[in-house]
């Protein structure tokens, strides 16, 4: 048979498909008003686990394609009647409270919480975010929540992830714990100096001084030194400061360019990163849910049942309207059994409403969704 002649078969079978597809899913719909009639809930697994032993007895060597074909069927039954039933979604309210609570404009002014001390990169960040915000310091991250959740500041700058590092577990965890929202976010380009005291040289150092992050991001330099331990602080500003008021010989802080002029010291090895290309996303959180405009990214944390092809249904949904994903992250739930949740960035808008439906959809399907914001990258 010739390739347009079985192709023209396809194409029937696919009109009887089609048809049937559409009378199913006008059934599953007739089901969801009885269901809503008689209060009773959208999934029925022991009925859904009748039908894939009946299809995938019947289905002979293709029992795993028809597994494959009924499951997606029921999601989308189950989608639609969800779609039909359902109250008007948690994210659905949120985005109409972020919106009208936007404004114009993004905000000119206002106290900002930053970890470190002047001359730490989240100050550069801060500056970056909120050129005009007025900048408070304090000690830790958790500190910049509680800044911001306490109403002492309108705005907190926390670094969220680093090009060769992965993400800031502890910020995602706070972000997370706290219901905090993203409204805005920026990249930096990380260059790490090694500083010291005037005069003093490579092999005088015994110890080095930095923040976690700065240490692994510099991991390769630090393994080619012999005998020197390598002690994490608080900040990379932190460790500039503290190498410059202990007046010692013997130590040196992997800090910025700008520190060693704030705090009089010498830079004696630069660009000391293992990778050129080394940038840190940091975000601005608010308590209240906002949106501003222009806003065209979207971060989330996700996690449904662990069970085959659970995520390609939630990709599926992106890939469906066209939607890049720029981070897609999965991370252990602390204390639980191999429990995950997943973060996800999208370059979107909620004012696209295919957009907006989409997260519903994702939300009613997911056993965790939380919309942690809608922002521009400045
Ligand atoms: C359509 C129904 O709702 C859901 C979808 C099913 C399906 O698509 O066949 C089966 C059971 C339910 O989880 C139903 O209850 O019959």
């Amino acid at each position: 048979m010739e390739l347009s002649d079985i192709r023209a078969k396809i194409d029937t079978v696919d009109d009887q498909l089609l048809n049937l597809f559409l009378e199913r899913m006008r059934l599953s719909e007739e089901v969801a008003a009885y269901k809503n009639e008689h209060h009773l809930p959208i999934l029925n697994k022991q009925r859904e686990r009748e039908i894939l032993a009946k299809v995938t007895e019947q289905a002979g060597d293709k029992e795993r394609y028809a597994y494959h074909l009924f499951s997606t069927l029921f999601e989308l039954a189950r989608s639609r009647q969800a779609e039909l039933i359902n109250a008007p979604t948690q994210v659905a309210a949120q985005v109409r409270q972020s919106l009208a609570a936007g404004g114009e404009v993004f905000p000119q002014t206002g106290l900002v919480a930053c970890q470190g001390v002047e001359g730490a990169y989240s100050q550069v960040a801060c500056d970056r975010l909120l050129p005009r915000g007025k900048i408070v310091y304090v000690k830790s991250f958790e500190a910049v929540f509680s800044a911001v959740e306490s109403g002492l500041c309108k705005f907190g700058v926390v670094p969220i992830e680093n090009s060769s590092n992965g993400s800031v577990r502890a910020v995602y965890d706070l972000v997370q714990r706290k219901n905090f929202s993203i409204v805005r976010s920026t990249r930096l380009c990380i260059h790490h100096e090694l500083l010291v005291q005037p005069g003093v040289k490579l092999t005088d150092i015994t110890e080095i001084y930095s923040h976690e992050q700065a240490i692994g991001q510099c991991s390769k330099f630090l393994s080619e030194l012999n005998g020197v331990r390598v002690i994490p602080c608080a900040n990379t500003a932190v460790a500039a400061q503290m190498v410059a008021e202990s007046g010692s010989r013997h130590a040196a802080a992997i800090s910025s360019h700008a520190c060693a002029a704030l705090y009089g010291l010498e830079c004696i090895h630069d660009a000391i990163q293992d990778s050129d290309n080394n940038y840190t996303r940091f975000i601005c959180i608010s308590k209240e849910p906002v949106i501003y405009p222009g806003a065209n990214r979207i971060s989330l944390v996700i996690a449904f049942e662990n069970k085959p092809g659970a995520l390609y249904e939630i990709l599926s949904k992106l890939a469906a309207l066209d939607i890049n994903m720029t981070k897609l992250e999965s991370c252990p739930v602390v204390g639980s059994d191999f429990d995950f949740v997943f973060f996800l960035e999208l370059d979107a808008s909620v004012q696209d409403p295919s957009v907006l439906a989409m997260l519903e959809e994702m939300e009613r399907s997911c056993a965790k969704f939380q919309f942690l914001g809608n922002y521009a990258e400045v």
